[in-house]
């Protein structure tokens, strides 16, 4: 891996143009963290000057540490210690909330000084869609402990940090947020990540004793030295149903955060559940292992010195159970990523269509072909607390009618003729944990709509030919061209289904509406690889552009400039005459004149002139907006027209 000096930066620098520009993986950025810049890459993360990220307001900082309360209640032993440890080195300890929001900080003022360079302190987000892929926000993301050294931050400005976090997890398995040391990169990472390790192990054991009321707590290990200390397995029961566990404890017993509330001690262990005492308990792989059980809070235990040379058991790095990682069942799709852009307005709605899908509300995303629907949709996957489980994609309106009810609820064994011959468990089925996105509802056959409505009611599917049905758990994203009002006053849309997909709405503005057309542009023209090759267009070609109306959107618009850069020779400025014929003109300007056999300067200025009147009626006479809207400078704009400037307008 690159280290530091200035070879070594143009080399770092190079190998991110050639992963945004190429996807071309850098050989220094270890497998984990891959899927991560693809990520940050499809939510659009700014790599090189990352957006000023002002801590949050007291109020807002105040109900976040509110709503994080217990947790920073049972770290803050923690965070005093290794704030300690701290002191004397170039480096500090965090945590955040389950959010990315940092919480507390502790460790050395100088270093702290340098890590507020980068926003790393309270009341700033850290997770990936806000600052890229760091150990804070890719932790969150993918529910694993995460080391991101130096240059592996996908923001360049990250480089003067190395960070280690574990997630700290509830005892049922939720996130309660995460604990980082984040330092110089030249101190070795190895010593943060085991301080933090046992740190967490240490916060979420104690997390068990909070509430034992109507539960009976067993612990667990195979040295009954070690029972009592952060190293033993617990599992809490109600009844004799467990209902929540340590990492340990799934580990050791082979279970999943899915297990709890459907397993009984009996599935567990042979004999009777042990009372208060520390009894030898046979497994049922028959190895034997220590426990002990209480009904309230345990006694204080006289803990023995833990074994600091030992990796902490159950490292959630392996184990924290993950869906199959929708991390890229396409990579193809996602190449180019430099070319993705998301404005202000995009962003916002992308944020809170975020909070939704983790608060399991369905979004709908509305917008004319080619708007980014399904861009959008993976940039939202990608930025939720699903993003770690399928997204699973489903066009209605490209599947023929009668395949859609299998596709989607799959069927069993010899179902029906033609079915292949295993069965298959269908999209819902395969969305469990995750995203299911619905491209082209309002193209949904009725009676599949009647069937898809039962299983948000029920959240159960059955297969076809099947008698079962199972618990399925997951958040449709659907989107459409069509006006679904319309649809359901015509009657090809179930109102009730309607109601149940239309409660969170995403709206994306078609390319003729967006007053930032320059900045696409520009972001579309760098992700088909034209400043690499010294491509550009000229003003009056961006000018055209601007002024055509863009029936197909970004697709087309997209398409078009990937085209135009792939046929241009290296360091090709392109003008009006090598628009394709159709771009040349703004289509809704009035009395097209039949082309003429060469394009001139005189056409080409006629062009440019209709395109800069257009702007300038669009913008209502005002000057400068037209000529943010066209991209050029306004003294450049008062040229075009041959008048001189006026200020202010
Ligand atoms: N935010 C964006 N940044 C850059 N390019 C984009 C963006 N949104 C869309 N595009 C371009 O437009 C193409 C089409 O996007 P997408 O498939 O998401 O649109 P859509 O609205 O789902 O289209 P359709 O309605 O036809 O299914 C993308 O492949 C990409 O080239």
């Amino acid at each position: 891996m690159p280290t530091s000096g200035s070879t070594d930066s143009a080399a770092i620098r190079r190998a991110r143009f050639l992963f945004l520009e190429r996807g071309e993986v850098p050989p220094w950025l270890p497998g984990p963290l891959v899927s991560s810049w693809q990520r940050c890459a499809v939510l659009g993360v700014p790599h090189e000057r990352p957006e000023i990220s002002e801590p949050v307001m007291q109020r807002e900082f105040r109900l976040a540490r509110e709503r994080s309360e217990t947790l920073l209640g049972l770290a803050a032993t923690e965070l005093d210690a290794l704030g300690e440890c701290m002191e004397d080195t170039p480096g500090l300890v965090l945590l955040t909330d389950a959010d990315g929001m940092v919480l507390e900080r502790r460790g050395n003022l100088d270093f702290l000084q340098k890590a507020e360079q980068v926003a790393l302190q309270p009341g700033v987000n850290w997770s990936e869609q806000a600052r890229g892929t760091n150990a804070i926000g890719t932790a969150l993301t993918e529910h694993r402990s995460v080391l991101v050294r130096g240059c592996q931050h996908f923001c360049q400005s990250n480089e003067i940090l190395t960070c280690s976090a574990v997630p700290v997890l509830t005892p049922t398995g939720e996130m309660a947020g995460v604990l980082d040391i984040s330092s110089d990169p030249r101190l070795a990472p190895g010593y943060a990540r085991g301080l933090i390790q046992m740190a967490v192990a240490q916060i979420e054991h104690r997390w068990f004793s909070l509430d034992l009321r109507g539960r009976r707590m067993v612990t667990l290990h195979a040295n009954p030295a070690l029972l009592g200390t952060w190293q033993e397995a617990i599992l809490l029961f109600e009844e004799d149903v467990l209902v929540a566990a340590n990492r340990v404890a799934i580990t050791l017993l082979g279970l999943e955060w899915g297990s709890l509330r459907h397993v009984r001690y009996a599935h567990l262990f042979a004999g009777a559940m042990p009372e208060g005492l520390v009894v030898a308990v046979v497994m049922r792989d028959g190895r034997k292992v220590f426990a002990r059980s209480f009904s309230q809070k345990p006694p204080a235990v006289a803990v023995p010195e833990p074994d600091r040379g030992r990796a902490v058991p159950g490292d959630s790095a392996r184990r924290v159970p993950r869906g199959r990682s929708a991390a890229d069942p396409d990579p193809e799709r996602r190449r180019g990523p430099a070319g993705i852009y998301w404005d202000a307005a995009s962003r916002e709605q992308l944020n809170l269509a975020v909070r939704a899908v983790n608060a399991g509300v369905p979004v709908m995303i509305l917008g004319e072909t080619g708007t980014g629907k399904e861009l959008f949709t993976r940039a939202l996957h990608a930025a939720s607390k699903r993003g770690h489980r399928n997204l699973v994609m489903l066009n209605c309106a490209a599947i023929p009618e009668g395949l859609i009810e299998s596709e989607l609820f799959g069927y069993e064994d010899g179902a029906f003729t033609g079915a292949r011959q295993k069965g298959s468990p269908g999209k819902i089925k395969d969305a469990d944990g995750g995203i299911l996105f619905l491209d082209e509802i309002g193209d949904m056959p009725l009676s599949m709509q009647a069937r898809l409505l039962r299983v948000l009611q029920s959240k159960e599917v059955a297969p076809l030919g099947g008698s079962r049905a199972a618990v399925v758990d997951f958040v449709p994203v659907c989107a459409t061209h069509r006006n679904l009002e319309a649809e359901v006053a015509a009657g090809r849309m179930r109102q009730d289904l309607f109601y149940r997909l239309h409660h969170f709405c995403v709206r994306l503005t078609p390319l003729r509406e967006r007053p930032d057309f320059p900045v696409l542009l520009d972001t579309l023209l760098q992700g088909s690889g034209a400043g690499e090759r010294g491509i550009d267009l000229a003003p009056e070609a961006r000018a055209v552009l601007q002024a055509h109306t863009w029936p197909g959107n970004l697709r087309e618009l997209a398409n078009l400039l990937r085209t135009l850069v792939a046929l241009a020779d290296d360091g090709t400025l392109l003008g009006v005459e090598d628009l394709p014929p159709e771009y040349r003109r703004p289509p809704s300007a009035p009395a097209p004149a039949p082309p003429p056999p060469a394009v001139g300067p005189l056409h080409l200025d006629a062009l440019t002139r209709q395109a800069v009147e257009q702007a300038i009626a669009a913008n209502k006479g005002n000057m400068t907006a037209a000529a943010k809207a066209l991209g050029l400078h306004r003294s450049t704009l008062y040229r075009m027209l041959g008048r001189p400037k006026v200020p202010g307008r």
